[in-house]
């Protein structure tokens, strides 16, 4: 049985389409990043499978269950984070991990989830005087009351710095660790990298892609970026570059000196030799892996794989 089952899930709102067709599995125990540009329809996903939001067409099942009529029984046993953080100024973090805790009926000692987020020290204060990272921290504090089979974070590492971002991932492995499935949404490809099993890529309100880190990286060439500097770059060598077989893209990338970037799944000396015999100069060359960064514009964006 999967986590979550999204069957030909389409949304609008009046003339926009936020989501169209829609079809994607969570499997059980696994770290699912959901990657996508602004607007993409993360969220509206996120709000359908949590039945926030009715959709105009399509399925989702949670844990087995009908999303839109056991939407009670799916929460009781779901830990969410949802979109945009929203404490309550006047109760501490204390107070709001009890809430929580009473809400789901179970016994967890709240400090021992403050401390696991860092917020031990902050417990007793009021969260409207709480930084916007601390705000973030609690709720995910919220979202781990219960021990839940199933995590929901939307955006998660919004407004953390970067010692918080990796904390939240930690945290998001230890879970993963003691038997939690974690769906998690983000627009920065590096931020599940380090955690998920599978990917999912959505662009316009459709999946693009759903694999590995290493399946999405080899799917867009899985080859390497190459720098050369040379002396000089004209149009004519850019073209004659990027019409060898081997190569997916080149541009240039900065003038002084001229640095062409390519990509490249194979040979590079091909690329070096094309520049010599026209007469150009190589004074330098490098290789990198393609970025995650790359391959996440490759999916989402018109522009060919640019290299680092
Ligand atoms: N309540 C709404 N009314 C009208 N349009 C909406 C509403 N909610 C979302 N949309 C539109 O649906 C599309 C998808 O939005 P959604 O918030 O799901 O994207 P997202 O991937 O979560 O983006 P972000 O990363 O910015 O949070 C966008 O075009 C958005 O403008």
């Amino acid at each position: 049985m999967p986590a979550i089952r999204v069957d030909g899930l389409t949304k609008s709102y009046g003339q926009t389409l936020a989501l169209s067709d829609l079809s994607f599995e969570v499997h059980e125990g696994e770290v699912f990043g959901f990657l996508g540009p602004n607007g993409a329809g993360k969220s509206t996903t996120i709000n359908a499978i949590l039945d926030f939001i009715r959709p105009t067409a399509g399925r989702v099942e949670v844990l087995g269950m009908d999303a839109q009529s056991h939407s009670r029984d799916i929460r009781a046993r779901t830990g969410v984070l949802p979109e945009g953080v929203e404490t309550y100024d006047r109760l501490t973090g204390r107070e709001h991990l009890q809430f929580a805790i009473d809400s789901k009926g179970v016994g967890d000692d709240p400090e021992a989830l403050l401390e696991r987020v860092g917020l031990l020290d902050a417990a007793d204060k009021k969260a409207g005087g709480y930084s916007k990272g601390m705000s973030q921290r609690l709720m995910l504090a919220m979202a781990l009351v219960g021990q839940p089979e199933l995590l929901i974070l939307d955006e998660p590492s919004t407004g953390l710095d970067p010692n918080g971002a990796r904390e939240m991932r930690r945290i998001v492995s230890q879970e993963n660790e003691r038997g939690a499935t974690v769906f998690f949404s983000s627009h920065i490809m590096e931020q599940v990298e380090a955690v998920c099993d599978r990917v999912g890529i959505l662009r316009d309100g459709e999946m693009v892609a759903v694999d590995s880190v290493e399946g999405l990286r080899d799917s867009v060439g899985g080859g390497e970026s190459l720098r050369v500097t040379v002396d000089r770059i004209d149009d004519d060598a850019v073209q004659a570059v990027r019409s060898l077989s081997d190569v997916s893209s080149a541009a240039v990338d900065g003038k002084e000196p001229p640095t062409l970037v390519v990509q490249v799944d194979g040979s590079k000396t091909a690329v070096l030799s094309e520049l010599e015999e026209r007469g150009l100069e190589v004074r330098d060359f490098s290789t990198t892996e393609a970025s995650l960064d790359d391959v996440f514009q490759s999916y989402t964006t018109d522009r060919e794989v640019k290299a680092r």
